[in-house]
């Protein structure tokens, strides 16, 4: 498969202080990425590497085939790009604002525009400088995607939005995803129990690293939660103990979130011992917590 975004080794400081460590990353087509981490881990500084806005202190960075210090007229048009301050052209109105954008683009979608005007009900004569921060940001994905970009980054894209609003937007990535199932969408964010619902691949970063990167399905499958019932409590813990991150038990039952082990070989050590448990999975924001090993678990 050929990758459209290769990052390899990327280093960058600001003042000393490293933002980034060694970051290796790829992307290829057909896939809603989540970027998961803590504030200031360096999220918006890979992004804003890999679309060439940062340039890096070592390590290379690809995208389309270029390098991403002097991406093209051609390949920056196959890209859209929402940042997290959302810095617009205050003065115009919303509909001039979407002119202005669509200027620099052959591909734009006037369908997707009206569509998505109607669906965020935003006043297009609206004037871009008085809107609230929550519309500011619709405003913000609509002049990025309208071009119907092959790539669109969205860093901290939806932080401002209400909750229907919200959901409007993840409707709005599936969408774009069904139509053309080639799009590759990396999405940065801090609302998990909204990207769960999009994402198939997880990225998780801590203090300028990539800790975790797989497809969600494996991760869910890989950590879970596990609660025990019955008088052989004491004897699974044991035998999960290296596999668990967090214990909590209320005398009648014991509640265990695992990792590093799989559903099926858990499902394989119950059945064999007729164990009384239940597996059940976790939310995305109990499965980072575990990758970051933030044990605050709500069991
Ligand atoms: N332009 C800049 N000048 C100086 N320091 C910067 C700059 N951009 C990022 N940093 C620093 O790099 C580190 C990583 O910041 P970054 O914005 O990439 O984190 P983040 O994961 O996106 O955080 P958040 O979730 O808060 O948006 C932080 O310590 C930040 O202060």
């Amino acid at each position: 498969m050929n990758n459209i975004i290769e990052v390899s080794g990327l280093t960058k400081s600001f003042g000393g202080k490293k933002a980034l460590e060694y970051v290796s990353f790829s992307a290829g087509r057909g896939s809603i990425i989540g970027l998961m981490g803590a504030n200031g881990c360096g999220k918006s500084t890979l992004l804003r590497n890999i679309i060439g806005l940062y340039l890096p202190d070592e390590g290379s960075s690809q995208v389309f085939g270029e390098q991403s210090r002097e991406l093209s007229p051609q390949t920056l048009s196959r890209i859209g790009y929402v940042h997290q301050e959302g810095r617009l052209l205050d003065w115009m109105s919303i509909r001039q604002l979407l002119r202005y954008v669509r200027s620099y683009y052959q591909s734009w979608d006037e369908h997707l525009e009206q569509k998505f005007i109607e669906w965020f009900d935003l006043d297009p004569k609206a004037v871009v400088g008085k809107l609230s921060p929550g519309k500011r940001q619709q405003a913000a994905i609509l002049a990025a995607i309208c071009h119907n970009p092959e790539l669109l980054i969205l860093d901290e894209p939806a932080s401002a939005l209400d909750p229907l609003a919200r959901s409007r937007f993840l409707d709005l990535l599936l969408e774009l995803l069904q139509n053309d199932g080639e799009k590759t969408i990396i999405i940065s964010s801090h609302i998990l129990s909204d990207i769960e619902k999009v994402i198939d691949r997880a990225v998780i970063m801590d203090s300028g690293r990539i800790l975790k990167d797989c497809q969600f399905d494996e991760l869910k499958e890989h950590i879970f939660k596990v609660i025990l019932r019955g008088g052989q409590q004491a004897e699974l813990t044991g035998l999960l103990a290296g596999k668990t991150a967090h214990r909590r038990s209320d005398g009648i039952k014991t509640s265990l979130i695992l990792q590093d082990t799989s559903r099926a070989e858990v499902e394989k050590i119950l059945s064999e011992g007729r164990i009384d448990a239940e597996i059940i999975p976790l939310p995305l924001e109990e499965i980072y917590k575990a990758v970051v090993g933030k044990a605050e678990y709500v069991l």
